[in-house]
């Protein structure tokens, strides 16, 4: 996991607490919360049973976890909050020289990956079965270092994570099936009573909205603020103020970050001057 992003998140959220080496758990000093730092594929287990209320791990872990549950379990871990980080896709990925082209050819084969329940429920798909006894695709378990069992002759195939691709490369792999998109997000028990969960998770939301919004300022003849409005509609609504200035008014909107280059440009097409731009430093909103 992205441990760096995770730690900047809970200090945008004024979560103050010193974590000692070799010690997995932190007492927060400014509420009554402990942190616990788990492996990230072990966090679903703990929310799920309910020994820990909120957690933060990828979205492909969750999934692993749920498919995991027995048939007619249901899953104890609910996704509260898209986090934005740690962006990765879990793929079906073959050697690079080789005639294997499509997932479906790997069916009878060897694959191998850490993520056994996801895969097995992707070939179980595949070949038309409903449960994981009747596969007749074998697919192993390793740790880590899943993308060497293909060179090792272990596999025909391996299902892994892929970031930037570079270690599929390295490895003379070449990708041919997605079976989960991934992105780190905030999880919670379904059965936690705590309210401390609802604090937390609504900090957590307030910082990531900051971080994903600028606040961006401009002037406008009065005759184009509809036009104006259009491009900066705000999350719920622009504040239009008055200028001294007669026919002229200020708006001031929240825009996405990564929009905010072609929105400056579309507010200068329509006449809009004065235009500026500033971080949101934390926000609550609708
Ligand atoms: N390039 C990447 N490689 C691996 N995992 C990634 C990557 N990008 C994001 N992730 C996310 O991180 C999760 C795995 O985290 P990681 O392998 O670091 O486990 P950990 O147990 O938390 O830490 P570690 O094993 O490094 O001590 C993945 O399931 C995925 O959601
Ligand atoms: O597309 P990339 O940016 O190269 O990232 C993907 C790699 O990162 C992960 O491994 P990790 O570093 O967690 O080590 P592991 O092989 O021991 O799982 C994953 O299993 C891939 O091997």
């Amino acid at each position: 996991m992205d441990l760096q992003a995770t730690l900047d998140l809970l200090a945008g959220c004024d979560i103050q607490f010193r974590r000692e080496t070799r010690l997995d758990i932190a007492l927060v000093k400014n509420l009554p919360i402990a942190l616990i730092f788990l492996p990230a594929a072990d966090i679903p287990t703990f929310v799920g049973e309910g020994r820990v209320d909120l957690g933060i791990t990828g979205r492909d872990q969750v999934a692993e976890h749920d498919a995991q549950l027995p048939p007619g379990e249901t899953s104890g871990v609910e996704e509260v909050l898209d986090l934005g980080f740690g962006a990765c896709k879990l793929q079906v990925q073959v050697p690079q020289k080789g005639d294997i082209t499509e997932a479906k050819q790997l069916v009878g084969k060897n694959v191998v990956t850490s993520f056994t329940a996801l895969t097995q429920a992707f070939f179980a798909k595949l070949e038309g079965v409903s449960d994981a006894s009747s596969l007749s695709t074998k697919i192993k378990y390793v740790g880590g270092s899943v993308e060497a069992a293909c060179a090792l002759g272990v596999a025909d195939g391996i299902v892994d994570l892929v970031e930037s691709g570079e270690t599929m490369k390295a490895a003379g792999l070449k990708a041919i099936d997605t079976v989960v998109e991934s992105t780190a997000v905030l999880v919670k028990s379904k059965n936690t009573k705590n309210e401390l969960v609802e604090l937390i998770a609504s900090r957590i939301r307030g910082v990531i909205t900051a971080q994903k919004y600028v606040l961006c300022q401009y002037n406008i003849p009065r005759e184009k603020l509809a036009t104006a409005c259009k491009i900066t509609p705000g999350k719920r609504a622009p504040t239009v103020t008055a200028l001294e200035e007669p026919g002229w008014v200020a708006v001031s909107s929240m825009v996405e970050k990564k929009t905010i280059a072609t929105v400056m440009d579309e507010l200068t097409a329509v006449g809009a001057t004065d235009i500026l731009v500033l971080n949101i430093a934390n926000s609550r909103t609708g």
